[in-house]
């Protein structure tokens, strides 16, 4: 039953009371609140305000009329707020927000409350009775606020709980809290979906559950975030329900409450699977060969570097073989270079076959291989295994439904014996592998220090031909070429001498192997045509008829990339000089079948250069190409003029077949290395168109050429 209203005076009372006293209440009040840990460093002016606005909102509540019923309900913090954000429900929420702890927000209402009745126990008041009822309203308003002011708090801390939820169930990371024994208190959405259990939470788990393989690192860095205080970080890997592995990079951070100490421990993880995938592509490229997954040249050099160092620690030798591949280009050439790069990777399947678990394969170059062999206890060993690797090297290669054959050549350079420096061991390697190969191929060969001489001497000789070529050493002879019919000298094939510094005068026989090995024969021969084109306008002059003079093209500047390309200028020579210059080529150039190859023909013939095929008969001789390739002349290898007359006399046959062959496909036959009268007159028998050799002169100066001509008879000049 509801009681009635008391007496308006008696309910204004302490609200005013409070209203009066307020700057005496606030004062106390800062001595209390100075008390609370979140409001000590809060600016005073800020409390105080707040405090007032509280004391307001209350001295209004107390205002109010309220039936008993309502005073109970009051009593109990149950009464329903008069209006939709009560001055106590925005105090609640702002508490929250300002970091206020909830035992901080009660205790501050509690400082109100203090701050109050110390006041009123000073006053003067009106009689006890009334003031103890008036306190009791005054209890029961602060409490209705109190309750308001806590039922806004929880809100705004359900709704900034719910923000961060929502915030770290958005993030693939993983997010945790755990206490300082490990045992999980959070996790969010990623975390609890990837270790789900059917029917627990994860909050049921101790962290290390998640990932048993890591549970004493996971265990220990724990312990020591708890211990230090410091971030801890690290990585592992864990397997998902789907069986997936993945890498997580972790960081734990310390909780610390309000005394010091630390309450828990927050981690988050991120998936860095993909990242160390990509670290590890990385480190592959950088170390190892993409074509056959064998160490690269890196990679080689630093296992060389750390066996040599093994070794001399050992009473073992090391050997290092030097592999390169015999005849791979024409793979490429023949099959392409899909096929030239499964070849590769076949035969770094079969080296690694032929060698132990503790030795290394490496690809170190386009066909070049290196093998260490580690440990070698007898020298006899690595000749079997080298023999094995020329074998298994021989052995067809089925591709593509198609039998490749290679082979290869091995040098081999032991350490300690030949040097203990793993560059010197590379090189002598190299080098015995460059003897091997022109020993032959197909066979291996040790490192002597002869071979180094020898090689450092072919180095010394690429020097000077560079600068040769530079200080203009190099000289031009030219050799007659007489008509056998008549003995005139009609033409003339220029060939390359050098005027060394030391004084003599070097062969081609002596560095044009070596200029086409290092890259240089295609300066070279350049060089020769532009001094061979004004030479043959010049003779011609002196002559009063056409004088042609024949230009050597090395194979080489068909077949190598190395060959510095002058096709471009030597095409636009060769165009302006028409006629006057003959090309000579061997014919294994013919016979290559590659696209670049044929297209360098191809030039050549639309540039109209007549072309002349060097030391017929000697090669493979095939009578097919005559067809395809527009050639005007035949050159008589002075194999075969050499020993027609004295040893072998098959040679007098050979020779008859090439001319009467030649002949019948309208080409002249010139015949080299004529030494004597009875070879010149047997030639001319046989029909044979001109002849050059010594017979008729060695390749002399220009100068001395036009005096050769000068007393030719029938010559104008
Ligand atoms: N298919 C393929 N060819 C390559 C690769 N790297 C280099 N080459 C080619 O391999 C060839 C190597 O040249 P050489 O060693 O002179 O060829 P070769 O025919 O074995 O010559 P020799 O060693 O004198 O017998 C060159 O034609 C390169 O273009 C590669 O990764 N794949």
């Amino acid at each position: 039953m509801n009681q009635p209203p008391e007496n308006d005076n008696d309910k204004a009372r302490i609200a005013r009371f409070i209203r009066n006293n307020l700057p005496a209440i606030l004062q106390h009040w800062d001595e209390f609140a100075r008390s609370i840990p979140a409001a000590r460093h809060m600016p005073a002016d800020r409390l105080r305000d707040h405090a007032a606005g509280m004391l307001g909102a209350i001295a209004a509540d107390l205002d109010q009329p309220q039936t008993p019923s309502e005073q109970a309900a009051k009593g109990r913090g149950r009464a329903p707020p008069h209006a939709r954000d009560t001055q106590a429900e925005l105090h609640g929420s702002g508490r929250m927000s300002a970091g206020f702890t909830v035992s901080d927000t009660v205790a501050e209402f509690r400082a109100l409350r203090a701050s109050v009745m110390r006041l009123w126990a000073d006053h003067d008041g009106d009689g006890n009775d009334l003031a103890n009822d008036d306190l009791i309203r005054f209890n029961e308003a602060v409490d209705q606020a109190l309750t308001e002011s806590l039922a806004a708090y929880f809100v705004e801390k359900d709704e900034v709980t719910h923000r961060f939820d929502t915030l770290l169930s958005a993030t693939p990371d993983l997010h945790y809290i755990v206490d300082t024994d490990g045992h999980v208190l959070y996790a969010n959405r990623a975390l609890a979906r990837l270790f789900s259990t059917p029917g627990k939470s994860p909050c049921e788990h101790r962290l290390a559950d998640f990932c048993p393989a890591f549970a004493a690192q996971i265990e220990r860095d724990l312990r020591a975030v708890g211990q230090t205080r410091a971030i801890g970080r690290g990585e592992l890997q864990c397997t998902a329900p789907d069986g997936a592995v993945h890498t997580y990079r972790y960081v734990l951070m310390p909780v610390i409450n309000k005394d010091g100490e630390v309450d828990s421990i927050t981690g988050t993880a991120r998936n860095i699977s993909e990242l160390k995938a990509s670290e590890a592509k990385i480190l592959r490229n950088a170390y190892y060969d993409s074509l056959t997954s064998l160490p690269n040249r890196t990679l080689f050099r630093e296992r060389l570097e750390h066996d040599v160092r093994h070794a001399a620690r050992t009473e073992f030798a090391l050997a290092l073989l030097f592999i390169d591949l015999d005849g791979f280009k024409e793979v490429n050439d023949r099959f392409g270079h899909d096929t030239g790069d499964q070849l590769l990777q076949h035969c770094a399947q079969r080296l690694q076959g032929c060698v132990r678990a503790t030795d290394t394969v490496a690809r170190i170059g386009g066909d070049e291989f290196t093998i260490i062999l580690n440990e070698v206890s007898k020298l006899a060993f690595v000749e079997v295994l080298v023999g094995e690797i020329l074998t298994e090297l021989a052995r067809p290669f089925s591709i593509g439904g198609k039998l490749v054959h290679v082979s290869g050549s091995i040098g081999i350079s032991l350490c300690p014996q030949d040097t203990q420096q793993p560059d010197d061991l590379l090189r002598n390697a190299d080098q015995a592998m460059f003897v091997a190969k022109h020993g032959g191929r197909n066979r291996f060969s040790y490192f002597t220090p002869d071979i180094r001489d020898s090689a450092w001497a072919r180095l010394k000789v690429i020097d000077e031909l560079r600068q040769a070529l530079a200080r203009c050493e190099l000289l031009v002879y030219y050799q007659p070429i007489v008509e056998l019919a008549t003995e005139a000298i009609v033409k003339a094939e220029a060939l390359v001498r050098w005027r060394h510094p030391d004084g003599s005068l070097v062969l081609p026989e002596r560095f044009i192997g070596i200029a086409e090995e290092a890259g240089l024969i295609g300066e070279i021969d350049a060089w020769v045509l532009s001094q061979a084109v004004p030479c043959a306008v010049r003779l011609a002059e002196l002559t009063g008829t056409p004088f042609q003079i024949s230009v050597n093209k090395s194979p080489v500047e068909f077949m190598s990339r190395l060959v510095k390309n002058t096709w471009d200028e030597d095409l636009a020579l060769l165009g302006r000089a028409g006629p006057r210059i003959a090309v000579e080529i061997t014919e294994g150039v013919l016979l290559d079948d590659s696209p670049g190859v044929r297209d360098k023909l191809a030039r050549l013939q639309q540039a109209g250069v007549q072309l002349t095929i060097d030391d017929f008969g000697i090669g493979y001789s095939s009578m097919a190409y005559l067809n395809k390739f527009k050639v005007d002349f035949l050159k008589i290898d002075q194999s075969f003029v050499k020993d027609m007359l004295t040893t072998n006399p098959n040679s007098q046959i050979f020779a008859e077949t090439i001319i009467a062959m030649a002949h019948k496909l309208g080409l002249k036959v010139i015949a080299e290395g004529v030494e004597t009268a009875a070879q010149r007159d047997w030639l001319r028998q046989a029909g044979c168109d001109y002849a050059q050799g010594f017979l008729f002169s060695q390749a002399t100066s220009e100068e001395c050429f036009a005096q050769l001509l000068r007393a030719a008879p029938g010559c104008r000049a």
